[in-house]
């Protein structure tokens, strides 16, 4: 009963969560103690779960247990330290032969057990075992879909919709590979055009269905907001087709997953599933790092294997908070290429237009190819799913040499040369070189600094003076409602954690002291005050990561929180009383940030560092600037370290 007394230990401060306990003391009920090793396993696969990784990964947990557990995590107290079993103790008290224990065990590989060993490396809670073998079995039928299409004509369509090829073209090597295959994942940082190549994709689909019937697309994202972010980009690429093409399509409605399966009251199932399958030719997914692996089980289900599915996102960012970075793991080695001979031949042949092919200019017909040393000929056994993943290179929005652009790649890359030399010197950098005026980096040493005040107060100022000018100055509510809504698009603080002096939540305190005076704080319902909706509420379909604000139509009238419709241009205007999972907003955290984008963003990182700070959490708060950004920082020396830490998640989908 030693390893699950420590365990308690652990649960008692605060280091594991009751969930992770109670598995491992049912399964001790259940299966005497002989088998407590095992549960205590067991109750360690479901704390990993609790930090997102899909299993536990043995070898990683042999090797370094601390690290794999994150046990003591960062905010423990020096003295629940030494209450406490260490993980190198539990570890070593399992007993040398825990493998083949759990290989003998009733509670693993057997009939519905809860546990599953794959090899002697990974341990999983059966049902995320399913969810993974699940997704694999489907994408390995959708894979092996192909459909027949003329390279010739496919080659003319793609010289219409992406010109005569000059150089290698990312964006038509995509859309040939997705015309082609069931299964397509198209990543890029942002603006490397990944709707720009969808939207021709469709085009291209549409122009070659052989009867002629409109194709039934769905368009589909995490968030609300992501949803909203991806119909309104495709609908404005849609306008830009040449008009032969623009006339094929139509515009598309985009809905958050949920709504795509379809959500039913009390129940964790969807209507759509494997027995009620969703209809449709082509189902598009935008802002994939989102999509945990539960709900990518869930969207494999529910399609038929006919359907084309297209993932779109960028694999750099954070994965999802939920357990199994999906597209991460997808998308593994993707700037390698890895295509198979053959493949790599197929998409030349799309690629290389008759003008070029037919000339002697071998080198220009060459620039336009796949070079060797993206070819494999270990590719298809190897990286099956990169035979289906195209990672486009070119951002369109950020230059690789220009301010934010620059600094995303820089710490995308995990390079810390020159990040050094802005993180000591910035002003002056800017002054040598024009193209780095888009970010800006303030060093303050105490979250109360003058400067930082000045900075959420200024950067705050129009949508405050918007929340108090009222409708009168337009046409009607909607016109004004509208106004507020794109000014919350406009500045925004993004903090790295949620709690301690550069948190979100003290942050938040302090922005709403700095607004709006001693009048208020920070969780009343306030006019003027921004939130965000933090759980999912079906009765008044409003949704995790919403954005709202709390404005006065009249005086007469009780505040009112404004949201965006579901509907094309709709606004909602609820009463507070009716939002109870909600925070306020000037500042979200980077991980509520994903799948939106603001003007001017800031980025706070904290003082301490924390396992938390990684490239990944850094490069998503950066790259959801559109036109400016500014680093708030208490600690340069943080920022490096974060810019070399990764975040490792477990998984055995590829
Ligand atoms: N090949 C191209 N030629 C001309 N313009 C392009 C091309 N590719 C992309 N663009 C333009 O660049 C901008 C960014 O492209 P797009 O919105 O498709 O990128 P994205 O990867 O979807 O961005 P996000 O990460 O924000 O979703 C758009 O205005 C688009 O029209």
């Amino acid at each position: 009963m030693q390893l699950i007394a420590n365990l308690r230990g652990w649960y008692e401060q605060g280091w594991l969560r009751a969930i992770d306990l109670s598995l491992a003391e049912y399964l001790y009920s259940k299966l005497g103690a002989d088998a407590e090793a095992v549960a205590v396993l067991a109750a360690l696969v479901s704390h990993q779960l609790g930090h997102g990784h899909p299993c536990l990964e043995l070898n990683e947990l042999w090797q370094d247990p601390e690290a794999t557990l994150q046990i003591p995590p960062e905010h423990a107290s020096y003295s629940s330290v030494h209450l406490c079993a260490s993980a190198t103790e539990m570890v070593a008290a399992l007993g040398p032969a825990i493998v083949e224990q759990l290989a003998q065990s009733t509670a693993v590989n057997t009939l519905n057990s809860p546990l599953v060993l794959q090899g002697q490396e990974r341990l999983y809670l059966r049902r995320y075992w399913d969810y993974e073998q699940q997704i694999k079995q489907d994408l390995a039928l959708r894979m092996a879909q192909q459909e027949p299409i003329a390279t010739d004509a496919l080659r003319e369509t793609l010289d219409d919709l992406f010109g005569v090829a000059t150089t290698l073209s990312w964006q038509r090597l995509a859309c040939a590979m997705a015309v082609r295959s069931g299964f397509t994942v198209i990543t890029g940082g942002p603006g490397t055009g990944k709707t720009y190549t969808v939207v021709r994709l469709l085009a291209t689909l549409q122009k070659h269905r052989a009867d002629a019937e409109p194709l039934r697309i769905r368009l589909a994202a995490p968030t609300g907001k992501a949803a909203k972010r991806m119909e309104d980009s495709i609908n404005e690429e849609l306008k830009r087709l040449p008009t032969e093409y623009s006339d094929l399509l139509t515009e598309n409605q985009a809905v958050t997953l949920h709504r795509l399966l379809g959500t039913q009251s009390r129940s964790r199932a969807f209507r759509h599933h494997a027995n009620n399958p969703l209809l449709a030719d082509v189902v598009i997914i935008d802002e994939a790092s989102m999509v945990d692996i539960e709900m990518m089980a869930a969207i494999t289900a529910a399609l038929p294997t006919t359907t084309k599915l297209i993932l779109l996102g960028d694999k750099d960012q954070l994965a999802s908070v939920e357990a199994g970075a999906v597209l991460g793991q997808l998308c593994d080695e993707a700037e390698q290429g890895h295509y198979a001979a053959n493949l790599a031949q197929w998409l030349n042949a799309t690629l290389t237009s008759p003008a070029v092919s037919r000339g002697d200019d071998v080198g220009a017909q060459e620039s336009i190819m796949l070079a060797d040393d993206l070819i494999d000929a270990e590719g298809a056994s190897q990286w099956p799913y990169l035979q289906h993943t195209v990672m486009l290179r070119e951002s369109r929005r950020f230059k690789a040499d220009e301010g934010i652009g620059k600094l995303a790649t820089e710490i995308n890359q995990q390079r810390t040369a020159w990040l050094r030399e802005w993180l000591t010197r910035a002003e002056a950098l800017t002054r040598e070189d024009a193209k780095l005026a888009n970010i800006q980096l303030l060093q303050v040493s105490k979250n109360s600094a003058a400067s930082f005040k000045a900075l959420v107060q200024q950067g705050y100022q129009p949508l405050q003076q918007l929340v108090s000018a009222g409708a009168e100055g337009f046409h009607d509510d909607a016109a004004w409602g509208e106004a507020l809504l794109e000014q919350l698009e406009q500045f925004q603080m993004l903090a790295a954690l949620r709690r301690g002096d550069w948190g979100m939540q003290r942050l938040n305190e302090l922005a709403t002291l700095w607004l709006n005076g001693d009048r208020v704080t920070s969780e009343q319902w306030f006019v003027g005050r921004p939130v965000m909706i933090t759980q999912n509420d079906y009765s008044l379909d409003l949704r995790n990561g919403d954005i709202g604000i709390v404005v006065q139509r009249r005086p007469d009238e009780p505040p009112r929180v404004l949201f965006r419709g579901h509907k094309k241009g709709s606004l909602r205007w609820l009463l507070p009383s009716r939002l109870t999972h909600v925070e306020t907003a000037y500042v979200m955290t980077i991980h509520k940030s994903q799948g939106s984008e603001f003007t001017h963003t800031v980025v706070v990182v904290p003082e301490h560092d924390t396992p938390l700070l990684t490239k990944e959490l850094l490069y998503t708060g950066i790259t959801r600037a559109r036109k400016q950004l500014t680093l708030v920082c208490a600690n340069p020396r943080l920022v490096l370290q974060a810019t070399q830490r990764r975040i490792l998640r477990g998984g055995g989908l590829t």
